[in-house]
């Protein structure tokens, strides 16, 4: 009798039994903690993005598909894999909604706390592929004006976002906020390790507000702690994970440990999107995620007369769907004492043990919304105002 295959399955991939259960025997572990010798009877390894997977993991083991349930691969050689005949597959898009939602819950509250306003804002929108393409609208809705900069799509005529040069976007931009992959020197033309360094920070208007929600290395330590004493700067993402350095998470106005992605719905259709790519490799039926009922949540009981009003008011609807705040001050206390390796472990259990959180277009508001916010509620939170119409009080 031929032995069923085995698939090794990132702990942190949810529905996993469900998903992938028949292709054979399942077994799930931490990512950080996969090595060569848990491969050995592996026919395939679905990751996250805390498990490089590369020629010296691989290599001697049976493996012959390899899954990323995530959007960023600069943890897999692909080239590798390929070389090897093993099939790859990644979930590009699956969380895209989720950071969008993490990048409009962190301007609105970083804009409500100071007093101001997001309306006639310029916002710097660097890279715009699935996150950075489907921010520019739902930014659009609330208020503020749009710049873009991708020169790999400028270059390929892919982007009808008009794309500025990043010296352009920088000199312009009140916010500035970074969606392109890692890549290094040789990977691309236009490689991002560093992208934002000493010298492209000094191009930055001197009070403007840096959001990064790609990845650590897109910036430099020096120019993140720089940037972090004069203006607001939001940081997901660290150079050195999981161990950032907690003199940085103090400096951050807001600091999150890389769950920008992390609604629920987005981990459920990374899992979705490689139960096709498997099914489509290894033939069979694919999965197929269960359904989700809308969550309520309430208008606000604030005045709404004034620009800065509307933002608190944004800013306390979108709260109750997501809490960026609540976030942040889980990290900081997370990151506030022990050594190096305790600020580690404490990075990881965070994010497993992440609170579920659902995406913005997921709730119904209950309650008046005043018609001068209709559009930022709905196209910019991305919220549904008709779906209680019925509930509605005069
Ligand atoms: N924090 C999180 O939880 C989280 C979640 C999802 C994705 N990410 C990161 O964000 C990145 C972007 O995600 P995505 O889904 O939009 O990816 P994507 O591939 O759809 O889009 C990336 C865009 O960046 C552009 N780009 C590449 N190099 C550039 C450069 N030098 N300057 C400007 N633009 C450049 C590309 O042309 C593309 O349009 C991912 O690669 C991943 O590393 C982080
Ligand atoms: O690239 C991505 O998709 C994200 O960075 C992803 O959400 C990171 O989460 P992880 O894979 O580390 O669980």
């Amino acid at each position: 009798m031929t032995r069923p295959p085995r698939l090794l399955v990132d702990a942190n991939i949810p529905h996993a039994q469900a998903a992938f259960g028949g292709y054979g025997l399942v077994r799930t572990m931490a990512g950080r903690d996969i090595t060569r010798d848990d491969l050995a009877e592996v026919e395939a390894l679905l990751v996250r993005s805390v498990t490089p997977v590369d020629a010296a993991l691989i290599d001697g083991t049976p493996v012959r598909f390899v899954g990323t349930a995530t959007a960023g691969i600069d943890h897999v050689d692909v080239a590798a894999l390929d070389e090897r005949g093993i099939a790859f597959a990644s979930a590009p898009g699956s969380n895209a909604a989720s950071v969008v939602d993490y990048v409009v819950a962190a301007l609105l509250a970083v804009a409500a706390d100071r007093g101001e306003t997001l309306d006639g804002k310029t916002l710097g929108v660097v890279g715009v592929g699935e996150v950075g393409g489907r921010l520019v609208p739902r930014a659009r809705a609330l208020g503020l004006r749009v710049l873009v900069s991708d020169p790999p799509r400028a270059s390929s005529g892919q982007t009808d976002h008009d794309p500025l040069d990043l010296d352009a976007v920088l000199a312009e931009a009140d916010v500035v906020t970074l969606h392109t992959p890692l890549t290094r020197p040789g990977e691309s033309p236009w490689p991002t390790l560093g992208l934002i360094d000493a010298e492209a920070a000094s191009r930055m208007k001197p009070d403007a507000w840096l959001i990064n929600a790609a990845r650590g290395r897109v910036v430099t330590s020096e120019a993140a702690a720089t940037l972090a004493t004069s203006r607001p700067v939001v940081l997901d993402v660290w150079p050195n994970e999981p161990e950032p350095d907690p003199a940085l998470v103090r400096a951050a106005t807001l600091a999150t440990p890389h769950v920008a992605g992390y609604a629920a719905d987005a981990k459920t259709r990374g899992t979705a999107m490689l139960a096709a790519a498997l099914a489509a490799w290894a033939g069979g039926d694919a999965w197929t995620p269960p359904a989700v009922d809308p969550i309520v949540v309430d208008a606000p009981d604030l005045p709404t007369e004034t620009a800065v009003e509307q933002t608190r008011w944004l800013d306390a609807l979108a709260r109750q769907a997501y809490d960026v705040r609540a976030d942040d001050a889980r990290f900081r206390a997370a990151m506030a004492g022990g050594d190096g390796e305790a600020r580690a472990a404490a990075f990881a259990t965070l994010r497993k043990t992440y609170p579920e959180r659902r995406e913005l277009d997921r709730f119904v508001v209950r309650g008046p919304v005043p018609d001068s916010l209709r559009a930022a509620v709905t196209a910019g939170l991305g919220m549904d105002v008709d779906g209680l119409a019925s509930d509605r009080r005069p």
